[in-house]
């Protein structure tokens, strides 16, 4: 789709204006310049997702009558006042994972734990002095999937799903065929992978809250808020499966990047583990991620940096009220696209070489993060509610592993660096076939 796309621009003689844009059969708005992205994302009543999460929940298999009354407003829940219930579920994780006690309890109590565990050198069963040579990608999803998944829904997911995490892999390398409506005799293994993640969650919500063994404040209460709207079991999985793909579906592929682009450079590699190493403790493995996300510029910039680079979801909103962005009347009901990596290539703003990453662009210039053409988090209504999340899981990642261990991409055979796989859209930018990296990993003395 971004070649699709970034050709229709080209030929567009590079108009900023909206265009229309004919995708799977499907006839859209591109919408690329900056200020008409912020203009759509300030106006979330005349350019409205509600319709397309509609259509999204009716093609995952919640009925119709469930999908309406998860549309109406529910006036019972204190703090929802008059939210549906598909809003109160945004609000439930703004509510948990917004900056205050309840993200850092969440932080300390379960994320940094479980990744810390993952990373232990005794559950990789790594002694002093041995090295060992693992993938990067495969790391990234023990950590950021497996350990993410457990912290939701608590360890007893080991016993339902031990390798939660490789079943995920399979769900995302196959999911395009449901995105793409692709018929069943073509779509057999993305079938299987989906249903596999639904029976996931169908064994896990028959358990009862003794049996599950742990409490997590957003999944108990969409739990009750689903429950309370009569969905039935099979539809209550498939509502999690979606979130929990927002959940976990961007932050492995995140770290994948931030580490393959620090181990790239070794001047890079070295900045970095000294801003982390006043704030890991090796021989506890606690991790002080207030320090990390406080203390390390270096570290953000990249960060942000990396963002920039790989985020290149596409932002699809329907024309509610017939408006004007760009000089362009957009008729009521047609849709619109947003293709946030086309912001983030923007060259007024980020040069003529804006897909160079530059690891202290953002140290060099604070204003970026604020300006109009980056927005890896969405803007408006829909901004990404789990953004501080990903931060705080991400840099406690990077500080346990560069922090504990020793580090090298493995040279033998001379690896390029990593191709991004641009065709399929999905949040961050998925790692292409065969482009993984081996890294050999040695336990730092304690
Ligand atoms: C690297 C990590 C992540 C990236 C790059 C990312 C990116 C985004 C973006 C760009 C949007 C806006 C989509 C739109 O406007 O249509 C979004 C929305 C969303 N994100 Fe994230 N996200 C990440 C991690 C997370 C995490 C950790 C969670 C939950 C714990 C989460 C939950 C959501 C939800 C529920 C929405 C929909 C919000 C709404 O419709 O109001 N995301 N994310």
């Amino acid at each position: 789709m971004d070649k699709a796309v970034t050709k229709a621009i080209k030929q567009s003689n590079n108009s900023r204006s909206p265009f229309r844009f004919t995708l799977f059969g499907a006839s859209l708005y591109i919408i690329s310049d900056p200020v008409d992205v912020a203009e759509i994302n300030r106006h979330s009543k005349a350019f409205t997702l509600e319709p397309l999460a509609k259509e999204m929940l009716l093609k995952f298999g919640i009925s119709k009558p469930a999908t309406d009354r998860l549309f109406l407003p529910i006036l019972k829940t204190p703090r929802a006042g008059h939210l549906h219930a598909t809003d109160t579920i945004i609000d439930l994780y703004r509510q948990h994972i917004s900056p205050g006690k309840e993200l850092d309890s969440f932080v300390e109590g379960d994320i940094i734990p479980r990744i810390a565990a993952i990373l232990s050198p005794t559950e990789l069963g790594l002694s002093q002095g041995q090295t060992w040579t693992i993938s990067l990608h495969r790391i990234c999803a023990q950590a950021l999937v497996n350990g993410i998944v457990r912290s939701y829904y608590g360890d007893i997911v080991l016993q339902i799903q031990p390798d939660f995490a490789a079943r995920y892999m399979d769900w995302e390398r196959s999911s395009w065929k449901f995105l793409m409506g692709l018929p069943w005799f073509l779509s057999k293994d993305m079938l299987a992978a989906k249903g596999d993640m639904i029976n996931f969650f169908v064994e896990y919500f028959s358990l009862s809250p003794d049996e599950r063994g742990h409490s997590n404040y957003w999944v108990s209460s969409v739990e009750r808020l689903l429950r309370d709207l009569d969905l039935t079991i099979d539809e209550i999985a498939r509502m999690f499966m979606l979130h929990t793909s927002s959940i976990i579906g961007n932050m492995y592929k995140l770290s994948f990047w931030l580490v393959a682009h620090i181990l790239s450079d070794s001047d890079l590699l070295s900045s970095i583990i000294l801003e982390i190493e006043p704030a890991i403790n090796r021989q506890t493995q606690a991790v002080d991620h207030t320090y990390l996300t406080e203390n390390c510029p270096m570290l953000e910039s990249l960060y942000s940096e990396v963002l920039r680079l790989i985020v290149t979801s596409p932002m699809t909103r329907q024309v509610s009220s017939t408006s004007t962005v760009g000089g362009k009347t957009l008729k009521k009901g047609s849709k619109v696209l947003i293709i946030y990596r086309q912001l983030h290539l923007d060259l007024d703003t980020w040069g003529p070489t804006p897909e160079l990453l530059q690891p202290d662009r953002f140290l060099r210039d604070k204003t970026l993060k604020t300006n109009v053409a980056y927005r890896p988090w969405g803007a408006g209504k829909h901004v990404c509610p789990g953004r501080f999340l990903a931060k705080k899981a991400v840099f406690a990642f990077v500080a346990l592993l560069l922090g504990q261990y020793e580090i090298d991409m493995d040279t033998v055979g001379e690896q390029p660096f990593p191709r991004a796989d641009l065709a399929k859209a999905s949040g961050v930018t998925s790692i292409a076939d065969g482009e993984d990296v081996m890294v050999s990993l040695r336990r730092k003395l304690a």
